[in-house]
């Protein structure tokens, strides 16, 4: 599958640098949940790079202007729970009259399937611009299956699914899952260890930001 312009790679120096903290296995839970945040900030500008603008005359103190503002579709982040929610702070510093959805996963530890826990969407979901929100993207399971939620939901147009760390083996499963959607991620890493671990990755997100390991 051509991954082209379907996956969005942040390799800007600073979100490099604050990745590399996130990987320290030594970076303390306050360190890294601030650090989540500050990544989740910056790849949400980067991922509403493409919203639409519209002129709106103005006067500013000097003369008359024809200023421009976002309009249009409106905009919602759905985290997936729990990880996804160290990055919803972040992204409403970038879009503060978002709404916010919850889908509730966790990987089974044999299968590494997701099994679903809750779920909690806006509920004019379907005419809004949809950001997902997880840090890691594994196998692409836990993304596989909010996306297609997403989409009984009456979610139409590009899904945008907004990771820190992603696995080759996620990033082709979710785009195979769904040909309207969009990955950002700061790094693509190597691969998969055998309990389905993002290697080198950063660990398990949700014990790290939430201090549960
Ligand atoms: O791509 P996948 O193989 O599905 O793995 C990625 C998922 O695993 C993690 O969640 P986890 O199940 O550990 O739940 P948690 O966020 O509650 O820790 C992570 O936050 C993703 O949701
Ligand atoms: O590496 C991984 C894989 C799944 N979930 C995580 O939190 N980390
Ligand atoms: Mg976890």
């Amino acid at each position: 599958m051509e991954w082209n312009d379907r996956v969005v790679v942040l390799d800007h120096p600073i979100v490099q640098h604050k990745l590399a903290i996130l990987r320290d296995k030594h970076t303390p839970s306050n360190e890294f949940r601030d650090v989540v945040r500050e990544l989740s900030l910056f790849e949400t500008y980067e991922a509403t790079r493409d919203l639409p603008l519209t002129n709106v005359f103005i006067q500013t103190p000097i003369a008359p202007f024809d200023a421009k503002q976002i309009t249009g579709r409106k905009v919602a982040f759905v985290p997936i729970l729990r990880a996804g929610l160290g990055m919803v702070d972040g992204a409403l510093e970038v879009i503060p009259r978002a709404r916010v959805g919850h889908l509730g996963m966790q990987r089974n530890e044999e299968t590494h399937e997701p099994e679903s826990y809750y779920d909690k969407l806006p509920r004019d979901i379907a005419s809004r611009r949809v950001y997902v929100l997880d840090p890691m993207l594994a196998t692409g399971g836990s993304a596989e299956a909010a996306v297609k939620y997403l989409r009984e939901a009456g979610v139409s147009g590009t899904i945008r699914f907004l990771c820190l760390v992603s696995a080759p083996e996620g990033i082709e499963r979710l785009l195979a899952a769904d040909d309207d959607l969009i990955i950002y991620t700061c790094a693509i890493d190597d691969g998969l260890n055998e309990n389905a671990y993002i290697v080198p990755g950063l660990g398990d997100a949700g014990d790290r930001i939430f201090g549960t390991e």
